[in-house]
């Protein structure tokens, strides 16, 4: 299976919630569209610690961290979709990690959910707890299924809010698949912590 994790904003934690999942199901990993540094597979590959997952390259690796479009557009390159070949990965599953939010440009037409439905991925979200996630998650979610995009379930990151966590659930109709605490220090520990919390309830 392919799953897409893409986040509410950028920053949400889509990069921790892909490591996760990399370390829970022993997927591989691939950032299609990358814009900026540190580049996200090279920190995915310091906090797992399995030995199965294999990491691809990106098929764009963009200097400015900004709007991939605008990324692209500075180095006078359009992202073109047919460019994207999904990584004839070994292992079962493939964890795709998006840039930014979903509806985040990859040139004038593209965006960023439009790379769901070309690599057949289920999307896991993301949802950091900020003031102003209840609205963010829900337009997302509403983008998503507009799309009849199947999502596995969103990922709470960030310090608990039980109130936002239950409306986001309840008017969504998803599932809450982990949830994320803020943590002082990000390491492979609690990673792999995680990861054993996340598959325990992988198939509920
Ligand atoms: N629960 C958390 N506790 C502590 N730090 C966190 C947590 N979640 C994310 N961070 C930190 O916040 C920053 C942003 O997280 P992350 O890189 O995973 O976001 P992203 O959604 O992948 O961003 P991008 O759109 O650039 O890919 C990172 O430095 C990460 O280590
Ligand atoms: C640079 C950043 N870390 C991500 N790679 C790209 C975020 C794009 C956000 C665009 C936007 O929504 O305004
Ligand atoms: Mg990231």
């Amino acid at each position: 299976m392919n799953y897409f994790v893409t986040g509410i904003d950028t920053d949400s934690g889509k990069t921790l919630a892909s490591a996760i999942l990399c370390e829970a199901l022993e997927a591989d990993y691939w950032k299609p569209v990358q814009a900026g540094l540190p580049r996200d597979n090279q920190t995915v590959k310091n906090l797992i610690t399995n030995t199965t997952t294999e990491i691809y390259p990106e098929t764009y690796l963009l200097k400015a961290p900004a709007s991939p479009h605008a990324s692209a557009k500075k180095e006078g390159i359009t992202i073109q979709l047919n460019e994207f070949k999904l990584p004839s990965s070994k292992n079962k599953n493939l964890v795709i990690e998006g840039a930014g939010g979903c509806l985040v440009p990859l040139n004038d037409k593209d965006v960023v959910i439009d790379l769901v439905k070309i690599f057949d991925a289920q999307v896991v979200l993301v949802a950091d707890l900020y003031l102003g996630s209840i609205n963010h998650t829900l337009l997302t979610v509403e983008a998503l299924q507009n799309r009849n995009i199947k999502v596995k379930g969103i990922i709470f990151n960030g310090e608990s809010n039980p109130e936002s966590e239950r409306i986001i659930l309840l008017k969504s109709g998803l599932k809450c698949i982990l949830r994320i605490d803020q943590e002082r220090h990000i390491h492979p520990g609690i990673v792999k912590q995680y990861a054993k919390t996340l598959i325990a309830h992988w198939n509920d």
